[in-house]
Formats: structure tokens, sequence, C-alpha cells
């Protein structure tokens, strides 16, 4: 037995020539010529045979290999590296790419059928959609054509442990492109770089550990191009509060042109209801974790209706079929083959589709561990990989087949060779050097041609303007009802009424109808002052910072979508709770005031209502920008702890002498402003001072209290405007 060299894929002269002829042999556009050039190729050596025989180096010769595994039906696919030479392999390639068209196991749909059948269940299907004449109509509408092309891309990330910094190479030199009317598919193993690469193609990453070159019409990213890319995330972001139809009407109103009225709008949203299907769903919630709402299918729908909504040039899914049954998935993805065939450009990651779905690409990227292991037609992946030696034994699912290879599973052969099997590291390698040596160089020569496309149109997405849907204040009304409708629930939850009610009843109950007359009628009302203002400043601010790093990834979302304008979403987040989070404070006023029988009088009671609002406004101020800063709910909640109990007991009421170094902090505690105010306010006729606070006329607290509730947002806005828009790659 020969003794082979275990990496076996270093390439040598012989090697060489048959690496050419046989990626000559793919290139090529017929399978004939393909297998023609395979066998000069295999004329040419017999020595990379040998070479390659580190897949089964027990083995004397392919076809007593070929016997024992026919002998086992388990056996899924042949590693088979000999035949490259002898260029049998890729006649049976040709073959085995006919049994996976399914003419062979006779399980498929004609792809005629395929086409034709409707998008969703037929109950979801109005009539004249089914006709087809509805079916994804303003699809159709003319849109700027976007050529995407990427060379040589790289990404790593920078792992910074205890001690040492490390770098990860997460994609290593892909190449790539697909044009309008193409679906690429984006497939490999989990963990393969998928979804990243997806996410630096659709302009959500941008760092410096980002290498090679991402084009769009042969120009660089710009901002132009955020109002023409549809980007589906992985995970389904949006409201659960609401509805199917308010969620795609306040996209359509936020997201399409301004030349359009409020009713084409409107109307833009009903037709995406119907041509997903979902109009029998329009009215339910979305639901989420804690709200029963649409189903899952129902749902990725509503985020694909998002995005598709815009009409975009350029649409990026991140496993838009995954948790769908295969009907729905195969549904979904003829909607994307239907929008390509629009003239638009779609690009999707997919997990395991069906062999089904497999056939709706027209292009394939397969991925392992970062690597490009094939681009191409997805019709000639399997023609390419039996031309490198790796085939089906058995018909099977060719996504399945090439998803195995891409992990280097090549078990059953393992079982079937006599002395193991090659490691999957060997696999992984062999094929990322077959493709690098076979097909990259010509793939990106092929990139290098400029697109056919008037120079106009070219320049137009590299234009740094970006495009609003909507001015700022029709983003601030739209984002203010949105959030209105998201947070009805909040509003009137009945636990929140109750824990106030029976706050304000305690209180009243403790403090029944207390006597000011007194010094020590006073004291006590004092304390009852000092704790109206704890209450309402501890529970603003608790309420406050989830409001961020609540919206965070719907922000994000939004944001790298330029939906709105930052100010916009920010002014109307921070007064749409307002009127909303005023009511309970006056039910608790109406009923801690009267039980406990503070000062009967107009003035003194509003003045004090007011008091109380401007503490709450401050508090939420601190609030946001506690969440704003740190995005992070359990660092947030710690540091909000903190503050809130120093600037309680610096608020006056349990300590009045403290050290001249610390006495700057009750300055900053709208505890100790609010407590001097509710004084001033009750006592102000009967002494002027209490507890050794001076009751001056009020006009420095009040104007603390205006610098923090301003104070705090500004520092709440900056922080966002600070924070990162990637979806996280
Ligand atoms: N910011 C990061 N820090 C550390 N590792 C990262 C980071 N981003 C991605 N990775 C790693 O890069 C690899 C590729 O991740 P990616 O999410 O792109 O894979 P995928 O193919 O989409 O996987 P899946 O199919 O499971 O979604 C993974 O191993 C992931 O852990």
């Amino acid at each position: 037995m020969e003794k082979t060299n275990t990496s076996g894929l270093a390439r040598t002269k012989s090697d060489q020539s048959v690496v050419e002829t046989v990626a000559a042999a793919f290139k090529s556009p017929t399978s004939s010529e393909a297998v023609g050039a395979a066998e000069n190729g295999g004329a040419l050596s017999r020595k990379s045979s040998r070479r390659l025989m580190v897949a089964s180096p027990g083995r004397t010769s392919s076809i007593g290999k070929n016997t024992h595994i026919r002998k086992s039906r388990s056996a899924q696919m042949k590693f088979d590296f000999d035949e490259v030479g002898s260029g049998a392999a890729l006649s049976r390639a040709s073959s085995a790419s006919l049994g996976f068209s399914f003419s062979f196991t006779g399980f498929t749909m004609p792809p005629d059928e395929i086409a034709d059948s409707k998008l969703f269940s037929d109950d979801d299907i109005p009539e004249d959609l089914e006709a087809g004449t509805r079916k994804l109509k303003y699809q159709a509408e003319p849109t700027l054509p976007i050529y995407l092309k990427f060379t040589d891309v790289t990404y790593k990330v920078i792992l910074k442990g205890m001690r040492t910094t490390e770098e990860k190479d997460i994609l290593n030199g892909i190449t790539g492109s697909v044009n309008p009317g193409e679906v690429l598919a984006l497939m490999g193993p989990s963990g393969s770089g998928k979804t990243t690469l997806l996410n630096l193609l659709g302009g959500r990453v941008r760092q410096p550990t980002v290498g090679g070159s991402i084009t769009y019409n042969d120009q660089p990213y710009s901002k132009f191009l955020k109002s023409r890319i549809g980007f589906v995330t992985q995970d389904d972001v949006l409201f659960p509060h609401l509805t199917v139809k308010e969620t795609l009407t306040y996209a359509a109103l936020l997201r399409l042109p301004k030349t359009l009225t409020k009713e084409q709008k409107e109307k833009r949203a009903v037709d995406v209801i119907f041509e997903l299907g979902l109009e029998r769903c329009q009215d339910t919630m979305i639901g989420g974790s804690f709200v029963r709402g649409v189903s899952g299918g129902e749902r990725k729908r509503v985020s694909i209706g998002n995005e598709i909504i815009i009409n975009p040039s350029l649409l990026f899914l991140d496993e838009p079929t995954s948790g769908l049954d295969s009907t729905t998935a195969l549904r979904t993805i003829q909607m994307l083959h239907d929008i390509a065939e629009a003239g638009k450009t779609v690009v999707t990651t997919i997990h395991q589709p069906s062999s089904r779905l497999f056939h709706k690409f027209d292009k394939l990227i397969l991925l392992g561990k970062g690597s490009l292991l094939y681009f191409g037609k997805a019709s000639d992946a399997m023609v390419y990989f039996s031309s490198i030696g790796c085939s089906p034994l058995i018909a099977m699912n060719p996504a399945e087949f090439l998803l195995d290879l891409a992990n280097g599973n090549l078990n059953d052969v393992s079982t079937e060779t006599r002395n193991g099997k090659p490691s999957p590291t060997v696999v992984h390698e062999y094929l990322v050097e077959a493709y690098e040596t076979r097909v990259a160089e010509t793939e990106k020569k092929k990139l290098m041609v400029p697109i056919p496309l008037d120079e106009e149109v070219k320049s137009k997405v590299s234009s740094p303007k970006r495009q609003w849907g909507a001015s700022w204040s029709e983003q601030y009304c739209i984002l203010f009802w949105r959030g209105i409708k998201e947070r009805r629930h909040d509003y009137f939850s009945w636990l929140r009424i109750t824990q106030v009610l029976s706050t304000a009843i305690i209180l009243g109950l403790l403090w029944w109808q207390s006597d000011s007359n007194s010094q020590k009628g006073l004291q006590e009302q004092a304390g009852l002052l000092f704790f109206i203002g704890v209450f309402w400043g501890f529970f603003p601010v608790f309420t406050a910072i989830f409001t961020f790093p609540q919206e965070r990834a719907m922000l994000s979302k939004e944001r790298a979508a330029d939906m709105y304008r930052l100010s916009a979403y920010f002014v109307a987040r921070t007064t749409s709770d307002l009127p909303l989070d005023l009511i309970l404070p006056v039910l608790f006023h109406v009923v801690v005031y009267f039980m406990a029988g503070l000062r009967r009088s107009a003035g003194p009671f509003f003045l004090s209502m007011l008091t109380i609002f401007l503490c709450i406004v401050a508090a939420q101020g601190l609030g946001l920008a506690i969440g704003a800063t740190l995005m992070d709910l359990k660092r947030a909640t710690t540091l909000a702890s903190v503050t809130v109990m120093t600037f309680m007991l610096a608020g006056g009421f349990f300590v009045k002498k403290v050290p001249i170094f610390v006495s700057w902090i009750r300055y900053l505690s709208f505890n100790y402003h609010t407590y001097k105010l509710l004084l001033k306010v009750q006592y102000e006729h009967i002494t002027p001072s209490i507890n050794g606070m001076r009751l001056d006329n009020g006009l420095t607290e009040v104007c603390a209290l205006v610098a923090m509730v301003f104070g705090y947002r500004l520092l709440a806005y900056l922080s966002l405007r600070r924070m990162k828009l990637q979806s996280g790659a």
C-alpha cells in the first residue's frame, strides 16, 4: 500500500494541471463540456488521485470501494478523490445532479407547478391574487437596479480577555456577486458566518476590521442606500402590542417617500397585508413572550412585509424560513423569487432548505468556517462538487449533501473505509483549496468587468443624501401615536393603579387628618411631604430606565433603515408617556391630600401638584439618562438604586448637617428641591423655616428641577447618538 501524505492537499505541478482543467470544465456552460474537460484532466494526472487517497488510505481501487459502499444503504455520499483524475466522478456527477433534479426520485414538484403555487395558504389568498392579477403587484413597480459585488471580504473580531487580546477571523476572503433579478442564497453550517456576511453586505457593519470590497453598482456604500435596502433580521423585531395592520401602516407612513400621500401610504400597507396573505390576522396583536399574538409564520411575514413595503432595490433576509413548515417555507421563497423577478436583488441566508427550496435559488454561496467553499449558480453546485470528487451515492437533498460537506461530515464513508476517514479539518481544507485553485480567480476577474449601467444611475447610489419618508413633525406625530398605542396596555395596568392607590390610602390612613398647628404635628407632616417627594422620585426613575434598553433592538433596526431622525424618536418617546404618567399622580395626590388634611385651599393644592409633576419629570430624565447611557438593565438598575438612595439621604430630612465637602450632593438631589418646595407651599404662611430648612421664594428649587428635566434628557439623547447601530455581527 502506498504511503500517503497525511495533509494530502499540498498541490504539486500535476495537481495544478488537473485543477486548472477541472476548473475550466466547471466554467463551461454545459455539463457535457465539463465532463470532457474533466476527462482530459484525468488523462493528465494520476498522481493527484494517489495524493488525494488520503481520504481513504486503505483502499486500492475506487471500484472496490464503490462495491463496498453500495452494500450499505446507509452510505450517504462518497468523498471520492480518486475519480477526479479519471473523470468518472464528473460523469457520474451529471447523473447525480440529474438525480437531484428529482426526475429520478420522483418526489419533486415540477418547477412550473412550484412557480404557479400560491404564496400562502389557500384561505389566505384573495381571489384576484389567485388569478395572478394582484400577485406582488406593487413589487413590479420600477426601482433602481442594484448590482451587488463583493471581493475578498474579510472580517475579524477582537476578543478581549482578562489579560490577553485575541483576534478571531470570522470571514476569510469571500467573493461573489448578485444581480437584479437573482436570488443569492448563503448556506453553511451554524457558525459558518452567514449572518455576518449578510450584515456586511447590507452595510450593517462598518468597522475597521472589515476587509475587501463591497460595491453597489460599482460604488461604495452610501447613506442613500439605507432607503433602498430592505433587511429582514433573523429575530423578528416588532412591537408586541401593535396589530399587524398598525405595524405595517406605521412602517408605510415612516418609510415611504414624501411624494406619496398619507392615504396612498395606508393603501400600500393594506396591499402588503393582502399580498402576504395576512388579512385574516390583520387586527391581531403581534404578541411576544408575555402576550399571545399571531403565529410564528405570520410574524415572519409581517417582518418581511415591513421591508418589502418600501419596494426595495436590494432585499436581505436572515433565515426567513426558520421555524416555518415546508409548504410555508416554499411559499416564502417563491415570494422572494417573484420579488427578484420584478428586478430586485435578493440575498438570503438559509439553514437547511428542502430540495424544492434549493431549486428556487439562482446563485449559491456555501460557507464553511468563514471560508468560501462554493460560489456560483445553485444549479451547478452538484456538478462542481462531483468534479472535485465529492458526490452522493444515493439520491438526497442537494442542500443536505452540501451542508454535510461543509461540515466535513463523511461519517458513512468512515464506516466503509478500512483505515479511517479524513478528518473534518482535512475535508474543509481540501474544499477551500479546491475552490481557490479552480474557481476563485476566474470569479474575481468576472467581477472586475464594470456594470452595464448609465453613469447617472450608478452615481445615484453614491449620493450621501439621506431620504426621509416624512418631515420631522410628521415623524414626531407618527412615533408619538405609535408609542401611545404600543403602551396603551401598560398605562391602564391594574397592577400599577393598585400599587399607587394602595400607597396613597395607606399614607392617608397613617397621617389621617394630621394637625399642622403644633410643632410636633408640623414635624410629622413634614415627614409625609418628604415621603411624597421620595415616592415620586423613586417610581419614575425605575420605570424610565427600561425605556431605551427595551427598545434598543427596535431602535437599531429602524435607525439602520433611516426610518426617522433620532431627535424625532427621542422627543416622541419621552413625551408620549407624559400625559398618562401624570394621571396616576393626580389620583394619588387627591387621595393623600384630603385624607391627610393638608392645607385646604386651591393654591397650595395645585402648587403641590405642580411640584410633584416637576419631580416626576426630573426623575424620569434621570432614569432615561441612566438607561440610555448603560443600555443594560442590570447595570442600570444598580446605578439607579445607588443614585436614588444617595439623593434620598441627601434630601434634607434624615440629616441636616453634612460635612461641607459633600454638601453639594443635595443640590443634585431632586428629593431635596421637591421637599423644600412642598414645605414652602404648605407652611410659608406659618414659619420662615422648618426643620432647619429656610423657606425662601422657591425660585432656586424650581430652576434646579427644570434644569434637571432638560439636562438629564440631553444626556440621554447624546448617549443614544453614540449608540452603535450595527445589528450584532
Ligand atoms: N462579535 C463577535 N464576537 C465573537 N464572535 C463572533 C462575533 N460575531 C460573530 N462571531 C462568531 O462568528 C461565527 C459566525 O457567526 P454567524 O452568526 O455569522 O454564523 P451563522 O452562520 O449565521 O450561524 P447560524 O446559522 O447559527 O445563525 C460564529 O462562530 C460566531 O460565534
